[in-house]
């Protein structure tokens, strides 16, 4: 991202707390004058009240030195009152955009990333981001100002002792802005291996099963040793950076002290200069250096903080779930006839995942969606839901674009049973009421349509069973059949759509559940995802899908004669049945 572009965009971000950062550095010029002051009141102590024993003077000058401390303490409780509001308000806000925008980020952008890798580095540039607020960061822009009048200050007591302080500044510039680069650049790369070290964690938690059953945890801890160790590198790399900022820095300090002392007393003994001003300009000298230590600590912290900020604004900018212009509430009185598949394709990445797909689903139609693995099944029901746009073609309602509607009208009017369903860590109960507005009688109903009441009642607290993180505490079936249970229990939807749901139930409970299911749907429109034969016969029509492409639609028997593929499903899906009932047999 351009310099300009990044500043423009940090100007935007920082532009509603413009008012309370303004309050804040006129509060720090304010309390800077008086730093100033004081030791052009020290000169005067010395001068006019110590070494000529007036001791009125003496008082009077320790006690404006005193007012002006009491001032500025007064300013400092104003100044800190309104650091606290920004300091603690721009994380809580950057924070709630960001969450805002990982839950309506489109689906894909979670199928490249690790969320954990994700999160983790959303916090991270937050807390670089508001790294900006700290008091430090701030009193740098009012550090300028200091710069400046201390220079004014210093030529009126001594222009030549001021012109040698000068000639100490440009090294000192040179040497930051050279800094900045270089940490610039080992920044990014501590970021990058803050990411990859995020996303092991997420993978060694989501995997541990896999890792430990595949006896892999000393490759992935030697993973996780060069990826520590990459971090050690660059955090090392860091570390002397800033020692050789700190030491181009004392050094600096002490050499122009050194020259000051020296040039001074020799200015002193010539009668050019008093022992106050001598003090007053060592003073000075160090109101001057300090803000240019400070602007060399904004350096530093621009240097982390810009790549943080361009990730971040990365992010931000990715594509999100937004409604188009003049989109509308799908009425939930609306009579749905139809849905239409145009000529849709999809393609993920770079690879067609559906291929020119066109059918129709009328009103009360119970159909199936049927295909060899990566045949585009699911595609069809991303498609369906909104979770992918399509890539060419048209989905239409009715014959309206279902791109005319809100996501969350349209979406409300589906049940979907997918393959993967994320469970809650909480109770059953919980995971069955997401949208808390069933009752009790509700959540048990749905459970006996989809089988998981009877196991339910055999656990010690019922319903009020905790299933842990994504119901661990279950068995597959159990799991499933909990999901399913929440799925029937969505209320004022018109369409169901089941992907694989019975897929973990054993063979009995699958074949009552399907029996339920097809003879007493309540929905307009049924699709389900299934090989099973006793449950394609009993629909009203089957898509057959291969390789992303509609090879044919009709009832059970017409593509049973019709299509080798098709006949080829169907027969596999039948010698596994029988394995499974046989089985089933001999385990009772
Ligand atoms: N998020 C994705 N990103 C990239 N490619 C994908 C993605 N999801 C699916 N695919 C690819 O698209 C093709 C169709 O996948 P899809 O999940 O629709 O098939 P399916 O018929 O449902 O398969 P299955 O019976 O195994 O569930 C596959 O080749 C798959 O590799």
């Amino acid at each position: 991202m351009k310099h300009k572009e990044l500043v423009l965009k940090m100007k935007e971000l920082f532009a509603p707390y413009r008012k309370n950062l303004i309050i804040i550095s006129v509060i720090m010029i304010i309390t800077s004058i008086g730093s100033f002051l004081t030791p052009w009141l020290t000169k005067q102590l010395i001068d006019i009240g110590i070494m000529k024993g007036n001791f009125l003077q003496t008082v009077f000058y320790v006690g404006l030195i005193f007012i002006i401390f009491f001032a500025q303490q007064l300013f400092g409780a104003i100044q800190f009152y309104y650091y606290r509001n920004i300091s603690l308000r721009i994380p809580f806000d950057l924070n709630n955009q960001a969450c805002k925008h990982v839950l309506l980020v489109r689906t894909k952008y979670f199928k490249d990333r690790n969320f954990s890798e994700v999160m983790s580095e959303l916090f991270q540039d937050i807390s670089n981001i508001s790294s900006l607020t700290d008091t430090q960061f701030l009193s740098s822009f009012v550090s300028l100002f200091k710069i400046v009048a201390g220079l004014v200050a210093l030529f009126l007591i001594n222009w030549k002792l001021t012109l040698i302080m000068l000639a100490t500044i440009p090294i000192k510039v040179l040497i930051s802005s050279y800094l900045f680069k270089k940490q610039e650049s080992i920044y990014k790369v501590i970021m990058r291996v803050q990411s990859n070290f995020s996303a092991w964690l997420g993978d060694g938690i989501s995997g541990i099963v896999e890792i430990k059953l595949w006896g892999i945890i000393n490759k992935k801890l030697s993973k996780l040793n060069d990826i520590l160790e990459n971090s050690m590198k660059a955090k090392s790399r860091l570390m002397f950076c800033g020692y050789i900022d700190n030491v181009a820095g004392s050094t600096l300090s002490i050499l122009f002290t050194c020259i000051l002392y020296l040039f001074g007393s020799w200015l002193i003994q010539k009668n050019e200069m008093s022992i106050g001003s001598l003090v007053s300009f060592v003073s000075y000298s160090s109101l001057v250096f300090e803000p240019i230590g400070i602007i060399s600590y904004l350096i530093t912290q621009l240097s982390l903080v810009k790549p943080a900020f361009e990730r971040f604004l990365r992010f931000l900018s990715t594509d999100i779930e937004n409604d188009n212009p003049g989109s509308i509430e799908l009425p939930n009185s609306m009579d749905i006839k139809q849905i239409k598949f145009e000529n849709v394709s999809l393609v993920y990445d770079e690879e067609k995942a559906l291929d020119h797909v066109s059918f129709t689903i009328n009103k009360g139609e119970k159909i199936a969606i049927i295909g060899f693995n990566g045949s585009g099944k699911t595609s069809i029901v991303n498609l369906l839901l909104r979770f992918y746009e399509p890539t060419e073609g048209v989905i239409k309602i009715n014959n309206n674009d279902i791109r005319t509607y809100t996501f969350e009208s349209y979406r409300s009017m589906w049940s979907l049973m997918a393959q993967d369903n994320y469970m809650f860590n909480d109770t059953i109960k919980n995971n069955i009421n997401i949208s808390e507005e069933l009752s009790m009688d509700e959540i048990i109903e749905s459970c006996k349509k989809s089988g998981a009441y009877s196991f339910i009642q055999e656990l010690p607290e019922k319903f009020e069973t905790r299933i842990g993180y994504n119901g661990s505490k279950l068995s597959g079936g159990q799991r499933q059949k909990v999901a399913l249970a929440r799925t029937l229990a969505r209320k004022n939807t018109k369409a169901l759509i089941l992907d694989e749901a019975t897929s973990s139930y054993d063979y009995y409970s699958e074949q009552n559940f399907n029996e339920d299911i097809v003879s007493s749907s309540c929905y307009i429109f049924t699709i389900i995802i299934t090989h099973r034969p006793e449950v394609l016969k009993k629909l009203d029509r089957i898509i057959y899908l291969d390789k992303g492409r509609v090879m044919g639609t009709g009832t059970f028997d017409e593509l049973y004669e019709s299509m080798e593929g098709f006949r080829n499903i169907i027969v596999n899906t039948q010698n596994k049945e029988m394995q499974d009932h046989a089985v089933h047999a001999f385990s009772n």
